[in-house]
């Protein structure tokens, strides 16, 4: 049926957008919502429900398209000369269709730092709770246990992660059995993952908030590959949208536009790199920018695509011993392994590997005071002004991988744990313009990573830091020369590769293991955790190493937001504290776009709090009550015996 008008238009369909469109067609079945997604449909997707499968959705193979991949316009002297990439997604439920499934929440000053009224945090931890469906077990008050998003720690827990606390414990972070308490900065955990524990699947924000309201009502349109081109306004009045095929192809890259009217509201979802082009295309944004691209102002609103801001991941790589449960052999492409991983997941797949991301254990850190003393200048005025009085933001993020985030075809036989760092509160600042008013054209995008120097620092600091956790871990046997910094050799710093031992179990029968170009001193020597008591000294030479690995592999850690933020109009702001869009009625901005600071997460959970945040706004405003527990998941628990995937490599 091709509906030509609704009640409420919602466009994109990422966490929050699932949300606000899942929560307003459940609360009233006659009110018509519609979502339009630019990607496919996810419903029923192995290559989504599967959680252990997430690496692959980044490929970009001709096949997989479930992500766009935004390249800076300009290449970068922050980054000596480089371009960033930051992948976003491409498909029904965003982000939480392919990302990585950690449980992570932002701390509770990050909500107050928005100095907006009704989005402090102790008004927004009943939302909070509302979404959750928590199944771990827990000492405190602020998770949730009736809601849509299952919480879990998956089907398997690796022994690393033990080892993991244990190193951490050892260099001065404590074991805590919730980090995700809104309030702990400094803590290591056994880290919380969005799969269900009773199915094994991801718990992406589509099949827990839309598709569940499709299997019982019939108000929710859904439109996906799709792509909203701009906002039809009369005056100032948002009164429908325009949109297109997502992909120009069959009518030659013409932009053909479908039009659907909205009798009440039009909201925007589609992320942080999606909803400022289309505010610019509809006429909202810089006045300036517009009229170059010969498009109608409707509202001068400078802010929009400006204040872009982004985590900066660094990944380490470290050897392992061979008697480590890593998932290497199964990313590899091994047949057997991947064959028995994929029958141990559709027959038990509450407890089969791939019923999780194998990132099973974290910390969040905060520097000590003489730590301090070697941040530099430009992070200890940063620390001052932002961290100092805010003892619940920690400063970094570390997690360990059990196996090579890494293309697997450029590593050495073996098994690895890859240290997954990121920066919380990055000081550099991005920006992303349309280029013209054609929705298929790309647009114009400075990252900024790295653009301000005193996010250098706490990326070094904590580069020593997970360093040091790695080698007091049992399972440790080396650094993989190619995943870090280039030291000089004769530096106490310099990595130090795969050891003798490890080398030979590898290679039981091979004539090489132990010659390096002709002389006989690498592998090195067996390790021994438990002889590691002092950390690496490193000199200044050693840190500007660091430095320039920094410049060289910082990448997004895929969690953009700030380019249309909640806060004074004469502030930059784009929406008021109702998510309204200044100098509109009836439009409305619903993503992580909207955050006018940054927030020290995986950012899944704050997209979600978002879009309910913004369904009991909207309800509110259309005199609608939200109904809670939320309409039943489906697939939930699903049937177990044989496998019905017979060879996963075909079922695409
Ligand atoms: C690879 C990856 C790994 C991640 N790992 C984690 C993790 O482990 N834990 C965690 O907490 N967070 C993680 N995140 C971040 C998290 O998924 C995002 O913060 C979250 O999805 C953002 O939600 P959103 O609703 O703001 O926007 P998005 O998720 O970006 O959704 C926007 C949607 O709008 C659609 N869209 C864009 N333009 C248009 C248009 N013109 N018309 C129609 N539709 C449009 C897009 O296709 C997309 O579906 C990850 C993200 C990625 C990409």
């Amino acid at each position: 049926m091709q509906v030509k008008e609704v009640d409420v238009i919602v466009c994109g369909g990422g966490p929050a957008g699932c949300v606000v469109a899942g929560r307003l067609a459940y609360a009233d079945p006659n009110l018509q919502v519609m979502l339009i997604e630019a990607g496919a449909n996810n419903r029923d997707d192995p290559w989504v429900y599967r959680p252990g499968i997430y690496v692959r959705n980044m490929q970009q193979n001709g096949i997989n398209d479930k992500a766009t991949f935004y390249v800076d316009t300009m290449e970068s002297s922050h980054m000596r000369g480089r371009k960033a990439i930051v992948p976003c997604a491409n498909i029904l439920g965003g982000g939480s269709s392919i990302n990585f499934q950690m449980y992570t929440r932002a701390s509770a000053s990050d909500w107050d730092d928005f100095k907006t009224e009704g989005w402090k945090a102790k008004d927004l931890v009943p939302l909070m709770k509302r979404l959750e469906n928590y199944q771990k077990p827990c000492n405190n008050d602020t998770h949730g246990y009736d809601g849509p998003i299952a919480i879990s720690n998956g089907g398997q827990i690796t022994t690393l992660a033990q080892d993991f606390l244990r190193a951490s414990e050892a260099i001065g972070v404590p074991f805590s059995d919730d980090i995700q308490d809104l309030d702990t900065a400094h803590g290591a955990e056994i880290w919380a993952k969005y799969i269900n524990r009773q199915t094994g699947r991801r718990s992406d924000a589509a099949t827990a908030y839309v598709h569940s309201v499709m299997d019982v009502q019939t108000n929710l349109h859904l439109r996906t590959n799709s792509k909203v081109s701009r906002v039809i306004f009369e005056g100032n009045k948002a009164v429908g949208v325009a949109y297109v095929p997502a992909k120009g192809r069959t009518n030659l890259g013409e932009v053909k536009e479908t039009i659907v009217r909205a009798r009440k509201m039009v909201v925007i979802s589609s992320g942080t790199l999606g909803t400022p082009q289309i505010l610019e295309r509809s006429g909202v944004g810089d006045a300036k920018l517009l009229k170059s691209l010969n498009i109608k102002v409707v509202s001068d609103l400078p802010g929009v695509g400006e204040q872009y801001q982004d985590h900066y991941t660094t990944l380490t790589l470290y050897r392992v011993s061979n008697a480590s449960v890593t998932t290497d052999d199964f990313l590899r492409g091994d047949p057997a392994t991947q064959a028995k991983l994929f029958e141990q997941w559709e027959v038990s797949p509450e407890k089969a590997l791939l019923s999780s991301n194998c990132i099973d254990a974290g910390f969040k850190i905060r520097p000590t005071e003489e730590e301090l003393k070697e941040m530099g200048p430009e992070f200890n005025k940063l620390w001052d002004s932002y961290f100092k009085d805010k003892p619940d933001k920690p400063v970094m993020f570390g997690s360990i991988v059990s196996g090579a985030y890494a293309d697997h075809t450029l590593l050495p036989p073996g098994k690895y744990i890859t240290m997954f760092q990121y920066l919380e509160y990055p000081a550099s600042r991005g920006k992303i313009h349309i280029a013209d008013a054609n929705p298929y054209h790309v647009p114009s995008f400075d990252s900024g990573f790295l653009n301000n120097k005193a996010d250098f620092a706490p990326i070094r600091w904590s580069y020593k830091k997970t360093r040091e956790v790695a080698r007091r871990m049992d399972a440790f046997r080396g650094e993989l020369t190619s995943h870090h910094p280039h030291f000089h050799p004769a530096s106490p710093a310099a990595v130090r590769d795969i050891d003798i031992e490890t080398a030979k179990e590898i290679y039981p029968d091979g004539m090489t293991v132990g010659i390096h170009m002709g002389t006989w001193h690498r592998p090195g020597k067996p390790y021994d955790a438990s002889k590691v008591h002092e950390d690496i000294k490193y000199t200044p030479e050693d840190d500007k190493a660091i430095d320039d690995w920094i410049a060289d592999h910082v990448e997004t850690t895929w969690h953009s937001l700030g380019t249309c933020a909640m806060k004074p109009r004469a502030e930059g702001g784009v929406v008021d504290p109702r998510l309204s869009v200044f100098g509109t009625t009836n439009l409305k901005v619903a993503d992580l776009s909207i955050c006018p600071d940054n927030l020290g997460t995986n950012t899944y959970s704050s997209a979600l709090l978002v879009g309910e945040k913004a369904a009991d706004l909207i309800a509110h405003e259309l005199g609608l009550q939200i109904r809670v527990p939320h309409a039943p998941v489906p697939h939930a628990p699903i049937p177990k015996g044989k496998p019905s995937t017979v060879a996963p490599r075909y079922t695409v």
